[in-house]
């Protein structure tokens, strides 16, 4: 571990710095309207996200009984993307507190990264559009290595590009995917009880749980990391 290296706060997309959802549900919700399909609600939407687009499709149609084919759902896709794509940033807006809690810990020392399973170009272009895309030394996406959360690898591997140490980084996250990644990386979560899960994350253990940003102080990162460093 070099004393060179900025310790580093990894942050999950979707659910966790920008509340994305009305804008997913629009999109998805045009694609099901294509299929002929009825319209998803917010709160079956939970269900569905946290493993990227594709993953969202399928479940969505899965959830009333239709099963896609690879070429049906590629189309879908397609579909989703363009309609996703075109309409940014929507609604989609930071959560309260999130710009100043990743100003405080910029000004503390850290590192800032983006480790998110949707896909890469979607999340550097609404970062950028919501002005926000400067802070990050690193934005990795779903497609951007060929294994994506759960797998412990890209939350590694995004820590490697925005040149940080593993050893010396905290992941924040909303779903638990994003807390199995980090625990399998060996790297403390902070869980925002605030995004996109359909159980309470306190269900997958992580490190800490925060209802606001105005938690996640430099303090608590810097614990975070001295108690995994013994
Ligand atoms: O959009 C998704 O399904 C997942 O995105 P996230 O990893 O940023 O939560
Ligand atoms: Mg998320």
């Amino acid at each position: 571990m070099s004393s060179m290296t900025k310790p580093i706060v990894v942050f999950d997309l979707d659910g966790t710095l920008v509340d994305t959802a009305p804008d997913l549900l629009d999109s998805l919700n045009h694609c099901l309207a294509h299929a002929g399909m009825a319209k998803v609600d917010p709160v079956a939407l939970r269900r569905f996200v946290g493993h990227g687009a594709r993953v969202m499709i399928e479940r969505a149609f899965e959830a009333q009984k239709n099963l896609l084919s690879p070429e049906q759902l590629d189309w879908l896709v397609g579909l989703f993307l363009e309609h996703y794509s075109a309409n940014m940033p929507g609604r989609s807006q930071l959560f309260l507190g999130a710009h100043e809690a990743m100003h405080r810990l910029t000004a503390a020392g850290y590192t800032l990264a983006v480790c998110t399973n949707k896909f890469e170009a979607l999340s550097v272009k609404l970062l950028t559009e919501l002005g926000q895309a400067d802070r990050f030394a690193a934005i990795c996406g779903g497609d951007t290595f060929s294994f994506r959360k759960p797998d412990p690898r890209h939350l590694i591997e995004t820590i490697g590009r925005a040149g940080g140490d593993p050893d010396r980084a905290v992941m924040v996250g909303d779903s638990r995917t994003d807390i199995d990644t980090a625990k399998a990386a060996g790297i403390p979560v902070v869980a925002v009880d605030f995004g996109y899960t359909d159980q309470p994350v306190q269900t997958f253990d992580p490190s800490r749980v925060i209802s606001h940003f105005d938690e996640l102080t430099p303090d608590m990162v810097q614990d975070l990391i001295m108690a995994t460093a013994i």
